[in-house]
């Protein structure tokens, strides 16, 4: 069984155990609560590359990696340093976060927030707008055309943005025909966990013009935000480096102004 499907039973068995906790009516309800989603799209296609930044506990590739105890601290130190968006990882038996984490990162900050998890049912991303979510993840490899179709849809019908997460040229290509507006391009094999730096340069001319391009993981400082900059990224989404490093804040800020650079030509500008 690849890690991939290790993580995805566990999803499974816990969301089974929320649904009973908590009717699908209630989550509306809540939802009904919340103010409308923001809207992300605007700050992915502005000028130089933007930074999303993770809050991240912990990973099945490299166990522990850091205990953040207070993740509105965190996430206020990542906006304050110019993040566009915080990722937020949800997910509790390996990556050790909550849905708590969520909506506490949501209670502090401006930017957009992404449910960063392996969703498999729209209940999720119900759980993800009644948190307050802006953005959710959808991984075109846990999940089968005709499920990734309905969930883009579900999420676009909630006001949640997808952010439709691919590996390889087919998945980017599903991802496309699923309607994807937004395709983050994983940089970790998610069923062997190694990560392949150039995945981005790879993929990213297969992305369609007008959709937005993310490059995700192992970026660890701003000469990689340079390099994917030039092969075309419009966003960067980062957890590792900045959890592990001293200061959260002016690491944000540095990978911001690599991005920024006017010599980079990310967008043809
Ligand atoms: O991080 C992992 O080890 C991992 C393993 C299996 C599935 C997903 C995993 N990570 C989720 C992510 O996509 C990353 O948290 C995100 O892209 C940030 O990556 P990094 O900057 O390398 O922490």
């Amino acid at each position: 069984m690849s890690v991939l499907e290790e993580i995805l039973d566990g999803v499974r068995a816990d969301l089974a155990g929320r649904q009973e906790q908590v009717p699908l009516s209630e989550l509306k309800a809540l939802t009904s609560k919340q103010p409308p989603a923001r809207d992300p799209l605007p700050l992915f296609r502005s000028p130089g590359v933007a930074v999303i930044a993770e809050v991240k506990r912990s990973s099945p590739s490299k166990g522990s990696l850091a205990e953040i105890s207070d993740p509105a601290a965190l996430a206020t130190d990542y906006e304050a340093g110019g993040a566009v968006a915080i990722s937020v990882l949800t997910e509790q038996r390996r990556f050790g976060g909550t849905l708590d984490d969520l909506r506490a990162v949501r209670n502090v900050v401006e930017v957009p927030v992404l449910r960063k998890d392996f969703i498999v049912s729209s209940y999720q991303l119900w759980e993800a707008r009644a948190c307050g979510a802006d953005l959710a993840l959808l991984i075109v490899a846990a999940l089968e055309q005709t499920a990734l179709v309905s969930l883009i849809e579900r999420a676009e019908s909630i006001g949640l943005t997808p952010l439709v997460e691919a590996h390889t040229a087919d998945e980017v290509k599903r991802a496309a025909d699923a309607g994807a507006r937004v395709i983050g391009i994983n940089a970790r094999n998610l069923k062997t966990l190694k990560v392949d730096t150039k995945t981005f340069h790879r993929l990213a001319p297969e992305v369609p013009d007008g959709v937005v391009r993310i490059a995700e993981s192992g970026v660890s400082g701003p000469h990689d935000v340079i390099e994917l900059a030039q092969a075309g990224a419009d966003a960067v989404l980062v957890g590792e480096s900045l959890v592990t490093g001293k200061d959260p804040r002016s690491a944000v800020a540095d990978l911001v102004a690599a991005g920024a650079h006017p010599a980079l030509n990310n967008r043809g500008q």
